[in-house]
């Protein structure tokens, strides 16, 4: 059995903002296109806003989607699955690497464990209150997900997006934690494109060449596994994901559903993000790309759906923290909208 949910087209920005965005970028008091991609990610936001200049983007929120997954028992990652259950504690704490830049550029940080392998019963309540599962299934071997715990997952992520834009988010950002994750994002993305695992498969934490190897090898079985299963996406979830990616799908069709900005991350980010365009059509309208990742599936993906990333770092730590690194650009894109002079009232006789 496989999940279906109809697709669900997405309503794009307000094209007549859009407009209204773009007649202010080619008047303001600057040579036409010479603000580049910052003046085209000014009239983004301004679209997705509704008005003209953007508003000053004064409340940014991250939800970080944190799970552990059966393929880390399988030489695929560089580490051991007990750093996600202490990733999750440091995300807590304030001391990871996403919590130093989120704190620089205040951008408000929450965590949720759907599936991390840990009773984590020192942290607080709320961090563990969505907990679907302790692991999801190694998926060269099985199923991430039952049908059920696939649609909980799902839900819980719109629910969260739903939540994040109650407290009044005017962006919203996807960030994941979870040893071996990199490997069902790229089966994801390897399956909604049609790629061979050799085209996917990159080193993740920083696995060396037999461990590339041997993750390819995973890739494939997994692809192999579950061919004529994943032409639905919720069955993609399902067969290739886990629960925390599910969460992060539904949590990004939610805010294009809701007409909500997002500031999407790396491979994980990415890899959901193209399963919310399968299910949402019309969703990747609301989706900016932070940055790009060292992971080859990302770029593919990112490819695929259209978006050139805001930044090209080498970064490959996962958490939110490419997207959080954009935030400051984007912030400048609002500004040079905002408070940039008209060339008409430099020259008010021409
Ligand atoms: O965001 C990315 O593109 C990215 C690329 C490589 C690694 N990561 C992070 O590293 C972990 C997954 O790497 P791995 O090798 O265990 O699959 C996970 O916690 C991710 O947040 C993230
Ligand atoms: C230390 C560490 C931090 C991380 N953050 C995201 N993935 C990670 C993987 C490791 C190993």
């Amino acid at each position: 059995m496989t999940p279906h949910l109809a697709p669900k087209p997405v309503q794009p920005p307000s094209r007549e903002t859009q407009s209204l965005a773009q007649d202010r970028l080619a008047g303001l008091a600057t040579p036409p296109g010479a603000l580049g991609r910052l003046g085209d990610l000014g009239v983004w936001l301004a679209s997705a806003q509704g008005v003209v200049p953007p508003s000053p983007l004064d409340n940014i929120r991250l939800v970080i989607f944190a799970g552990d997954h059966g393929v880390a028992a399988h030489g695929v990652s560089a580490y051991p699955p007990a750093i996600t259950a202490a990733m999750v504690r440091t995300f807590v704490a304030g001391r990871a690497g996403v919590s130093a830049l989120a704190a620089a550029h205040d951008v408000h940080v929450r965590v949720l464990d759907l599936g991390v392998d840990d009773d984590l019963t020192d942290v607080p309540s709320e961090v563990i209150a969505h907990k679907v599962t302790r692991g999801s299934g190694a998926i060269h071997l099985e199923d991430a997900l039952t049908v059920e715990q696939t649609t909980q997952a799902f839900e819980i992520g719109r629910t969260v997006a739903r939540e994040e834009i109650a407290a009044g988010a005017q962006l919203l950002l996807s960030g994941d934690m979870g040893i071996g994750n990199t490997t069902p994002a790229a089966a994801i993305i390897a399956a909604a494109l049609g790629l061979p695992a050799s085209e996917v498969t990159g080193r993740g934490t920083g696995v060396d060449d037999a461990g590339l190897a041997g993750k390819e090898q995973v890739i494939d079985q997994a692809l192999g596994r579950t061919r004529g299963r994943t032409d639905d996406p919720m069955a993609t979830l399902a067969t290739l994901g886990s629960a925390d990616l599910a969460a992060s799908t539904g949590y990004l069709v939610e805010a294009a559903t809701a007409g909500v900005p997002v500031l999407l991350d790396g491979l994980m980010s990415v890899a959901c993000a193209l399963t919310a365009e399968r299910i949402a059509p019309g969703a990747v309208a609301w989706f900016a790309a932070g940055h790009r990742s060292t992971e080859p599936a990302q770029s593919l993906a990112l490819s695929k759906l259209g978006l050139e990333p805001v930044l090209d770092l080498g970064m490959r730590l996962g958490e939110g923290s490419g997207a959080v690194s954009a935030v400051p650009v984007l912030r400048s894109a609002v500004a040079v909208l905002r408070d940039v002079a008209m060339l008409s009232e430099l020259m008010p006789d021409a």
